[in-house]
């Protein structure tokens, strides 16, 4: 496979302030990758970075195979900020019309080609003026307007996070579409986003790469967690203690009163385990649910012990 974006032990400083302290990213051709990071995790400052906005105090970057912010590459990315600024005056073909003029697009081309992105992101045949958009209009916008010269690579700073639940369904099913057309990689803070669209993810930490991979290389990659089990029992914070420190158990959590969350590493062990200790303690067994470990569960575990 092809790497659209290679960085290797990339170190960004200010001051004497780490924003990227030896990070590594590898995302490939035609793939959805997350990049996801608590606020202040260096997502920002690493696209900057493989932009050619910013320069990096150390470390190797590739873009398309090239050195970032070359003549030959800047050209062949679309990039969309997380807050896309447009002149409220302006329609979406007139603002797709001006970004087409920029590239040089000719004429005939660039009809055709605005025509396809207002109809991808649902604007077509919306002739009202950008002031009026709704946050979700103008991030729509804002992809279209990086997409106007059919980027080999589209990289999207927090796509997401300002929209409501409606508009991040449109927006992340607008990147699903993308699959294998353009290489997508957007940062995120919001878990579920990635775990709907990505292919692969990287969590990123203090300017650093937590794991990096498939959704299901990186569910198991913290501490190998297999499974999260919900457990309703009588007198939880007695059962906590018991469980404490079991070697199976990974992270342990009271989500509501009477429940706890448990995230276990060897998933035959703890249905063996769990109901002898339950009854080993003479407690009330309620109810208790499985499911595959999330990548917040491994989210929250991996960024929780770093800090
Ligand atoms: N120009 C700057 N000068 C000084 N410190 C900076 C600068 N830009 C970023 N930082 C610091 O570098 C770290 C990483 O910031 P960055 O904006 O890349 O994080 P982020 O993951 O994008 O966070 P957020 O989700 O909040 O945007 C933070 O601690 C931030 O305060």
């Amino acid at each position: 496979m092809t790497a659209a974006v290679e960085i290797t032990q990339l170190v960004k400083t200010y001051g004497r302030h780490r924003a990227l302290d030896g990070l590594d990213l590898r995302v490939e051709e035609g793939s959805v990758h997350g990049f996801l990071g608590a606020n202040g995790a260096g997502k920002t400052t690493a696209l900057r970075i493989l932009l050619g906005l910013a320069r990096q105090t150390s470390g190797g970057v590739r873009v398309l195979g090239q050195e970032p912010g070359s003549a030959s590459v800047s050209p062949r990315i679309g990039y969309c900020p997380d807050v896309p600024g447009f002149f409220s005056w302006m329609t979406a073909r007139e603002v797709l019309e001006s970004s087409a003029r920029l590239f040089g697009l000719p004429t005939g081309t660039t009809r055709r080609r605005i025509d396809e992105l207002l109809e991808l992101t649902g604007l077509r045949g919306v002739d009202a003026r950008v002031g009026g958009y709704s946050r979700g209009m103008r991030q729509r916008l804002g992809i279209a307007q990086a997409l106007i010269n059919s980027p080999a690579l589209l990289v999207l700073d927090e796509p997401t996070s300002a929209l409501d639940p409606l508009g991040r369904r449109v927006v992340l099913d607008l990147l699903a579409e993308l699959r294998g057309r353009t290489t997508v990689l957007f940062s995120t803070h919001l878990l579920p986003d990635v775990e709907r669209v990505c292919d692969t993810v990287a969590i990123i930490d203090h300017g650093r790469v937590l794991t990096a991979g498939s959704l299901a290389h990186v569910r198991t990659a913290f501490g190998g967690v297999q499974a999260r089990i919900d457990v309703d029992v009588d007198d939880p914070a007695r059962l906590r203690d018991a469980l404490e420190g079991l070697p199976w158990i990974v992270t342990i959590d009271e989500t509501a009163p009477g429940m706890l969350a448990l995230t276990v590493t060897d998933l035959d062990e703890a249905q063996t385990r769990l109901p002898a200790e339950v009854a080993a303690l003479g407690l009330r067994l309620r109810r208790v649910e499985q499911r595959d470990a999330s990548l917040e569960d491994v989210f929250v575990g991996m960024v929780g012990v770093q800090r």
